[in-house]
């Protein structure tokens, strides 16, 4: 059945089959959600015995939960797989590629480019999810049929789920915003108090936006749940990777040692280097972003960072500064 060809199909619709590829936190989580909406969802890691592109056959929908490093690996699987031809694709990784500078719908979409592709994101800490917690996200995809789809699919009493036209803004929220949390985190490892917290989360997302309106993305998207909303949760949740490790550096640890003490990906490591390169071609301001990334370097304490940040020049409050 081509879920596309129907667009007024009534929204209680149920797919036929979902795979999700990638067994981690955010995997089994978005499984355990489809799971509850009665899917027939099957999960497939590196781990596997049967090979992706078998599993992939009769898929109606295929979710990618893999971190950015197995992105290209997955896709360039599922290029030569034998995918359903109205099969669509949805992207739930947030990271950045350091050898293209790509984000993850970038990759899906030049090596699978026939197919709808939709990107999910928000304030989406997988242990609420797992724990039944209410939670809101956002599906954004150029093809709002397939968007509509997606969030039908997803949608629960636990879980909201709004469409958005604009992926590649949903998409740099979420990736963007676990740079930041490092920063939070060690700002609460250091204990430098609510306004300093309230100052960095508000002066990042100006930075957030201007890489992601360099991107093409609308300034507005980053006020929503992908932006603003995720942006909060994580630099408000020890539950978030990101925001642990900038904690445990806070505390004294080495990056080295802050990585091995958190359980899982914390993209914004990596995300930190790449987001760095794209910046400084292009020329963005992004003095918060720049100083986590200086700190993971070890190219300056985190004091320094503190004093750098508070140190700079004065200007006004704008969305339009350049470096
Ligand atoms: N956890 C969360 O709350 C959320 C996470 N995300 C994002 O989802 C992504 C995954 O996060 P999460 O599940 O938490 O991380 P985990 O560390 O728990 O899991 C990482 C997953 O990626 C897979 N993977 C890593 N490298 C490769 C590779 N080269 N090829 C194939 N698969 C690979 C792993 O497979 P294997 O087990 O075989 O190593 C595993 O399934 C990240 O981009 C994260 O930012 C987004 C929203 C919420
Ligand atoms: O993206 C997330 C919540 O929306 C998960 O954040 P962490 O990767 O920092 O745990």
């Amino acid at each position: 059945m081509n879920l596309l060809s129907n667009p007024d199909r009534p929204s209680e619709y149920v797919p036929q089959n979902i795979t999700v590829i990638g067994a981690g936190a955010w995997g089994s989580a978005i499984a355990f959600l489809l799971n509850q909406n009665h899917h027939q969802v099957q999960i497939w890691s590196r781990q596997s015995e049967v090979p992706l592109s078998a599993m992939v056959a009769d898929s109606d929908v295929i979710i990618s939960a893999v971190s950015i490093k197995g992105v290209r690996a997955i896709a360039t699987q599922l290029q030569t797989a034998n995918l359903r031809p109205d099969v669509i694709l949805v992207s739930a990784t947030k990271g950045l590629e350091p050898a293209t500078l790509a984000t993850p719908s970038q990759i899906w979409r030049s090596l699978l480019p026939v197919y709808p592709l939709v990107v999910l994101s928000g304030p989406n800490l997988s242990k609420e999810i797992m724990a039944g917690q209410p939670t809101a996200t956002v599906v954004a995809s150029e093809h709002p049929h397939a968007a509509q789809l997606v969030q039908n699919i997803f949608a629960s009493r636990n879980f909201r789920v709004y469409t958005n036209p604009d992926p590649i803004g949903v998409e740099l929220g979420g990736t963007l915003k676990n740079v930041i949390a490092i920063a939070v985190g060690a700002c609460d490892g250091l204990n430098l108090g609510t306004n300093a917290k309230s100052a960095l989360i508000t002066r990042s997302l100006i930075e957030i936006i201007r890489v992601g309106v360099f991107f093409g993305a609308q300034p507005e998207t980053f006020w929503g749940l992908s932006g603003l909303g995720d942006l909060l949760a994580t630099c408000n949740s020890s539950l978030s990777r990101n925001y642990q490790v900038g904690y445990a550096i806070a505390q004294g640890k080495s990056l080295e040692a802050a990585i091995a003490s958190t359980v899982g990906t914390a993209e914004g490591v990596n995300t930190a280097h790449v987001l760095m390169e794209i910046c400084d071609r292009a020329q963005i301001s992004v003095p918060v972003s720049r100083y986590v990334h200086r700190l993971l370097r070890g190219e300056i304490t985190l004091q320094q960072a503190v004093e750098g940040l508070m140190d700079r020049d004065l200007k006004a409050e704008s969305l339009q500064e350049h470096s």
